[in-house]
């Protein structure tokens, strides 16, 4: 068997384009230019790269970015005071925090600043409980672009058995609850699982999220699966092991061009849904319209 690809460029493309669109629509009738703050702390190659192609297509979508960039040396403290400034700044609408944040800082404290109003990166406390409840609201980029993939495939959910491999809070975690909350049966499994590859060989959907490069192996798959690399390790390598997967599985999603421009897309299609909510509950800015 050789997989078909489930492509996110293309899709990712037309979120990007319809994103833009509500964008120039939103500044027309209300003046109100939709904005991302961007947040990276330290000097991680590979975040001011992540944090890079945000702003770049932020920008070619006509959504304003702010960069705040700040020191290693940074403290959690400092930190929140920074996050809680833009949730309060009311010309940015939604608010980034690369991860990671340099170890010796709370990243929980730190998410747990941002407005959730403003969380389009789906990162806090408030965004969790409504992806594990399936209400509406933000959904963390990866794990929520990844439902738009599954969707955009017709890949059936509801029954299925989906193996996240990985339990990280920005992207595991969420995945598991997305797919349960669209009646999946999930199992999580980590890197202190046992029988990692029997359990994987039960899935009907894989998630990798592990940040381990080439982990999964073709034979740990069930002929007929659908494999989700969610990995994004150096060199754009997955999680998994492309040329043995795409022997054994149904559709995968190969790495670049699967998961990695969905979870930037969402992010750009959140900070619209969040600048147009708050344009509802501000004063209106355009002199006459108040
Ligand atoms: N606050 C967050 N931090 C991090 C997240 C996140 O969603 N929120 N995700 C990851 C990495 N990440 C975004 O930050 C990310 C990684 C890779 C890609 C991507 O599009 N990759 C391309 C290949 C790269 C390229 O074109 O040069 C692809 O897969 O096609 C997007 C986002 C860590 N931190």
């Amino acid at each position: 068997m050789t997989a078909e690809l489930m492509i996110g460029t293309d899709l990712a493309a037309e979120m990007v384009t319809n994103a833009a669109a509500r964008a120039a629509k939103l500044r027309e009738s209300t003046g109100i230019q939709p904005c991302l703050a961007t947040v990276l702390v330290g000097d991680d190659p590979a975040s001011a790269t992540y944090v890079r192609m945000k702003q770049n297509r932020s920008k070619k979508a006509g959504i304003g970015s702010r960069s705040v960039v700040l020191p290693a040396s940074t403290t959690t403290d400092e930190l929140v005071a920074e996050l809680t400034n833009l949730s309060n700044d009311p010309e940015v609408h939604g608010i980034l925090l690369q991860h990671p944040v340099p170890s010796h800082i709370d990243e929980r404290a730190a998410f747990e600043a941002i407005n959730p109003a403003k969380d389009v990166d789906g990162v806090t406390m408030h965004a969790f409980a409504a992806m594990a409840f399936g209400e509406p609201g933000f959904r963390s980029c990866t794990p929520g672009g990844i439902m738009r993939l599954l969707e955009a495939y017709d890949v059936p959910i509801r029954g299925a058995h989906a193996v996240v491999i990985g339990r990280s809070p920005i992207l595991g975690k969420p995945a598991g609850m997305l797919l349960l909350a669209s009646d999946a049966t999930v199992t999580y499994t980590h890197s202190r699982t046992t029988n990692l590859p029997e359990i994987v060989r039960t899935a009907d959907i894989v998630v990798a999220a592990v940040g381990k490069a080439n982990f999964v192996r073709g034979d740990w798959l069930k002929p007929g699966a659908v494999v989700v690399d969610a990995g994004y390790n150096e060199g754009n390598v997955g999680d998994v092991h492309f040329e043995e997967a795409s022997e054994v599985a149904r559709l995968i999603t190969p790495v670049p061009g699967g998961v990695g421009p969905m979870t930037i897309a969402l992010l750009l299609e959140q900070t619209v849904d969040a600048a147009e909510a708050q344009s509802e509950t501000a004063v209106h800015p355009v002199a006459g319209l108040a």
